[in-house]
């Protein structure tokens, strides 16, 4: 049996992108707090594996979990794309011309920035958009509206007062699945590797793209983070389109390497469409 943690209350969307993925499996859940803490966790072996968003098509990389990612030195093993929905929920009784204030967290409300400006709300942020339409539901307040999923309004007994509220209708969040031990899967079909320069020089992240380049690897993602030693001082996170086991993979590893930079590999694996 897998111990398998996720960002809580119940009603999120880690929650049902969690449940679905291990659909079938012999889990037992474990519900935390924040991103930060569902990570924690892993790295305290407190549970074997968890289940963060990353990135969303609308709002963009998810900072908390990258950071964590490397924070405890954690791999990927799977990761998971989910449909995701955004509504404006409030109290019953509560109307649209009452709503002054909406709270989510970062991610969501980053989701539905058109919504907001148009409407003139001031923001809140709380950890997740379960918690947010939690707490709406507890202040009573007709004035307070969470962004949140059409589960989430229904299991605390809240009403949808706008739906789709987010900047684009097509609206999708990679999950990744997270444990302390590398995969051994075989069927491998992407690389994520934190990659971080010997020394900055003028073309030092071009140097390392090249290689990719020249051996026909694909990049499906990148993102570039702060090593936190100095101002522009950065270490890039790149995920490649082939397989760790990919004898073209192992090669570009390699090549990078006799540059001098630190080559670490956070998993190799599939992506599942829920
Ligand atoms: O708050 C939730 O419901 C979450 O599962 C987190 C989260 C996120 O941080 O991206 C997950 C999917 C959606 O993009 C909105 C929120």
């Amino acid at each position: 049996m897998n111990k398998v943690a996720y960002l809580g209350p119940n009603g999120t969307f880690s929650e049902e992108a969690a449940l679905k993925f291990f659909e079938g499996t012999d889990t037992e859940w474990v519900m935390l707090s924040s991103i930060p803490d569902v990570l924690e966790a892993v790295s305290r072996d407190e549970v074997d594996k968890c289940m963060v968003p990353i990135e969303n098509s609308i709002a963009g990389n998810i900072h908390m979990t990258i950071d964590g990612l490397l924070l405890y030195n954690l791999r990927i093993e799977a990761d998971v794309v989910f449909k995701v929905s955004l509504h404006l929920i409030g109290n019953p009784g509560s109307a649209m011309s009452d709503i002054h204030t909406v709270r989510s967290i970062m991610p969501a409300i980053n989701q539905c920035r058109r919504f907001i400006k148009e409407h003139a709300l001031k923001l809140e942020y709380a950890d997740s958009t379960a918690h947010a339409a939690f707490s709406v539901k507890e202040s009573g307040d007709a004035g307070t509206a969470a962004i949140g999923s059409a589960s989430v309004a229904e299991k605390y007994g809240l009403q949808i007062l706008e739906s789709g509220v987010q900047d684009h209708s097509a609206n999708h969040t990679r999950f990744i699945v997270v444990s302390k031990k590398p995969n051994e899967d075989t069927g491998q079909k992407k690389t994520m590797m934190l990659i971080t320069p010997s020394e900055e020089y003028p073309g030092v992240l071009s140097s390392i793209l090249n290689v990719f380049s020249a051996l026909a690897i694909n990049l499906s993602w990148i993102e570039s983070r702060p090593t936190g030693r100095k101002l522009g001082e950065y270490r890039f996170l790149i995920e490649t389109e082939a397989g760790g086991n990919e004898q073209r993979m192992d090669k570009a590893i390699k090549i990078i390497e006799t540059f001098g930079h630190d080559v670490h590999v956070l998993g190799s694996y599939a992506t599942t469409i829920l």
